[in-house]
């Protein structure tokens, strides 16, 4: 069978194809994370810090092979499964299918072998960072004292690897002449001592006669007016999410100062999600779609708008997580105009249709709408203008600095 691991995993199975990770040549099981947990050993003795490890939701049986794919579908190893635990947890050696080629400053990654061999027997002071290193004086001191070459090790997992490497490069032109720089993706230990430990390990795997941690980085979120925000109605048919999102959007063009996307509901069910369904699976993919694109144009720092019914709580919850996940914001608004109200709006007469049974699964009458416990604002409109629904809105923008 075919898998692709989480981000974090693959990092890790980077490592241990690389040889960073030795003398691991696989992810752990059971007895072994029991072992690092208790004794910060392996179960037959070897010290190893912290855990590595993959979970796999199939069914698998000892012996069976498993290809790891990258997120694009490019075969990355073959696992060889020697056990899986109840909850998914398998364990087994990895054989690498081929180097991964690709990615920003790939042309930097090589392996520890790679980096000891162009060392050629000279000591080395590895310095792991995570951001940019405040102070260069201690490093070289240690680095003269030693007699060793410097070899900066960027920790470059997930969004912010880019710029540790950059961060790496910089340094490298105040540092002495020889200094390497190899990006490596460890991904961080929730521990910091578990994690310290390790980046102790890696460094030691580079052929390091000394290691040097970097400074913790310091990420200082940009101010809200700055930062991606994703503004998600949510609510029945009829209830008011395309003409408050509408009215939002024209607000917020006549003030200006932010990039607009609005993802029209009918724009993307005819051009994003055209031949989807109603069905429970074809929903959460037409809302998964949605929360893509909206998660990427936040990610650049845009505002974007969605107004879908997004019936199901746990897609909503998939949504604001990858929108989280590129340090943008998420506000979930629903729009809480009862049944009786839309129904009896029934601007375009889908509730009639759906009530003398011609269209079937329709949200509020023959399918489910799960009521959001999370949202940061709740409107019925039944009561309400259109303006005051708008300005309640913007009223939450301004009051979180989203917009000035
Ligand atoms: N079975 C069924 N259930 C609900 N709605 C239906 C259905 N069939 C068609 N429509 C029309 O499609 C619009 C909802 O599409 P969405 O993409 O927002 O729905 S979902 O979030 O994927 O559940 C919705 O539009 P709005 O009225 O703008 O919400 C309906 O007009
Ligand atoms: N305060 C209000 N906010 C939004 N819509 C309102 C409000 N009061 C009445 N309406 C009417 O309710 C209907 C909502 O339709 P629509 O915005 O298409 O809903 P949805 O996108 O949720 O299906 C429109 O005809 C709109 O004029």
């Amino acid at each position: 069978m075919e898998w692709t691991p989480e981000p974090h995993e693959l990092a890790d199975l980077e490592l241990l194809l690389s040889g960073a990770f030795a003398p691991l040549t696989g992810f752990l099981g059971h007895d072994d994370l029991h072992a690092v947990h208790e004794r910060g050993r392996l179960a037959d003795g070897t010290p190893w810090p912290a855990p590595v490890t993959l979970h796999l939701p199939a069914e698998v049986s000892p012996g069976d092979e498993v290809t790891l794919l990258d997120p694009e579908g490019l075969p990355l190893a073959t696992l060889t499964v020697t056990a899986r635990e109840a909850d998914g947890l398998v364990s087994g050696p990895v054989k690498g299918l081929g180097a991964p080629e690709h990615g920003p400053f790939a042309r930097l990654r090589r392996t520890p072998a790679q980096v000891r061999e162009e060392l050629g027997g000279r000591a080395a002071l590895a310095v792991t960072m995570r951001g940019p290193l405040d102070d260069l004086s201690e490093i070289v001191a240690t680095a003269k004292d030693l007699d060793a070459l410097i070899l900066l090790l960027p920790l470059a997992y997930g969004e912010g690897g880019p710029a540790v490497v950059r961060a790496a490069l910089r340094a490298k032109e105040q540092l002495p002449p020889g200094t390497l720089v190899v990006p490596v993706p460890l991904a961080p230990r929730a521990e910091p001592e578990l994690d310290l430990e390790l980046c102790e390990r890696v460094a030691a795997a580079y052929g390091a006669v000394e290691h040097f941690p970097g400074p913790e980085p310091v990420t200082i979120p940009g101010p809200p007016h700055r930062r991606g925000l994703v503004v998600f109605f949510t609510g029945l048919s009829g209830s008011g999410k395309s003409t408050i999102a509408r009215g939002l959007r024209d607000e917020l063009l006549e003030l200006g100062g932010r990039t607009l996307t609005y993802l029209d509901g009918d724009v993307v069910r005819h051009l994003l999600s055209k031949g989807l369904t109603f069905s429970k699976a074809d929903r959460d993919l037409n809302i998964r779609r949605i929360g893509f694109v909206a998660a990427e144009v936040a990610r650049h720092g845009g505002l974007a708008i969605c107004a879908p019914i997004a019936p199901y709580a746990a897609t909503r919850a998939e949504v604001r997580a990858m929108v989280e996940a590129v340090g943008a914001d998420f506000l979930l608004v629903h729009v809480a105009t009862p049944l009786e109200e839309c129904e009896r709006r029934d601007r375009k007469g889908l509730y009639a249709k759906a009530r003398a049974g011609l269209i079937p699964e329709f949200t509020g009458v023959s399918d489910p709408y799960e009521e959001p416990d999370d949202a940061e604002l709740v409107i019925d409109t039944t009561h309400l203008s259109i303006e005051a629904a708008v300005s309640q809105v913007l009223g939450t923008l301004r009051s979180g600095g989203w917009v000035r």
